[in-house]
């Protein structure tokens, strides 16, 4: 499988404190991989050195084999607070990318594909609203659609659902698990939730406390196409087990520490 993302010994400090010390793995073309470990251990920090808004002190990032320096409007970002525009109706802000001339589209095109990113978020009669009358979860659906538009090479996802209530991240993971089973989009997402890891991934990075390494990559064998049962079938469970073992080793390392 072409690696389409990839960490190679990676560190990173802040001020003297070494944050990532050697993190190396990569992300298949087509895969959709989600990195989980204990708070403040830098998974932040990996997301924006693939996205070319931090440089390591040493190693390297790359997509699509070549090695990441600085912000490239070929990869779709998507963050836990709304990257938006309050500015723009929801189909402009939708549509955005594809005026920019990395990803300059025709007037039909560019018509034609917010349509279609529009259906897939199920926003349909929301074309001319603006995002303050929009609720969380309909905001962030925006912002994956206008990430999808521009047909990116890689997805960069930093939490995308954490500020949404229960409720509606459980329905949004289902919607881009949907999404992602008709796009096969490269895609690595930052997340705190074991369950949000294993129902939308392919494989599951989980790093360890600071200075960090990757502790352990986790398949996750659960069939797609994956509906909300997925979540209780038995590989499900047996992989949130284990994860959720992981996670409670490393935070127990880290309160001794
Ligand atoms: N620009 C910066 N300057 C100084 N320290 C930073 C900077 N960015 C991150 N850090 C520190 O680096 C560490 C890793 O931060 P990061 O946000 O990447 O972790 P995280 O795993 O995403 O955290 P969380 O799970 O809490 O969101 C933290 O201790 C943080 O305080």
């Amino acid at each position: 499988m072409t690696t389409m993302i990839g960490f190679d010994d990676v560190r990173l400090g802040f001020g003297g404190v070494e944050v990532l010390d050697g993190v190396g793995f990569g992300v298949g073309e087509g895969e959709f991989v989600s990195v989980l470990g204990p708070s403040g251990c830098g998974k932040s920090t990996l997301l924006n050195i693939a996205a070319g808004f931090l440089r390591p002190d040493s190693g390297e990032a790359t997509v699509a084999g070549e090695p990441v320096t600085g912000p490239d409007h070929r990869r779709g970002v998507v963050f836990q607070q709304y990257a938006i525009f309050p500015w723009l109706t929801v189909e402009k802000n939708i549509g955005f990318g594809l005026t920019l001339r990395a990803n300059r589209r025709s007037r039909e095109e560019r018509r034609a594909q917010v349509a279609r990113y529009v259906e897939l978020m199920g926003l349909q009669g929301f074309e001319k609203s603006l995002p303050k009358t929009l609720s969380g979860g309909m905001r962030q659906r925006v912002a994956l659609a206008r990430a999808y538009a521009t047909e990116p090479q890689v997805l960069l996802m930093d939490e995308p659902f954490a500020a949404l209530d229960a409720q509606t991240r459980e329905y949004l993971q289902e919607l881009l698990v949907e999404t992602t089973q008709t796009e096969r989009r490269t895609t690595m997402l930052i997340t705190h939730s074991v369950e949000e890891a294993i129902f939308l991934s392919h494989r599951v990075v989980v790093l360890g406390n600071r200075p960090t390494r990757v502790r352990e990559v986790v398949d996750v064998p659960v069939p797609f196409p994956r509906t909300p049962e997925s979540r209780l079938q038995p590989e499900f469970l047996a992989v949130r087990r284990h994860l959720e073992d992981l996670m409670r080793s490393e935070s127990t390392t880290s309160a001794r520490s």
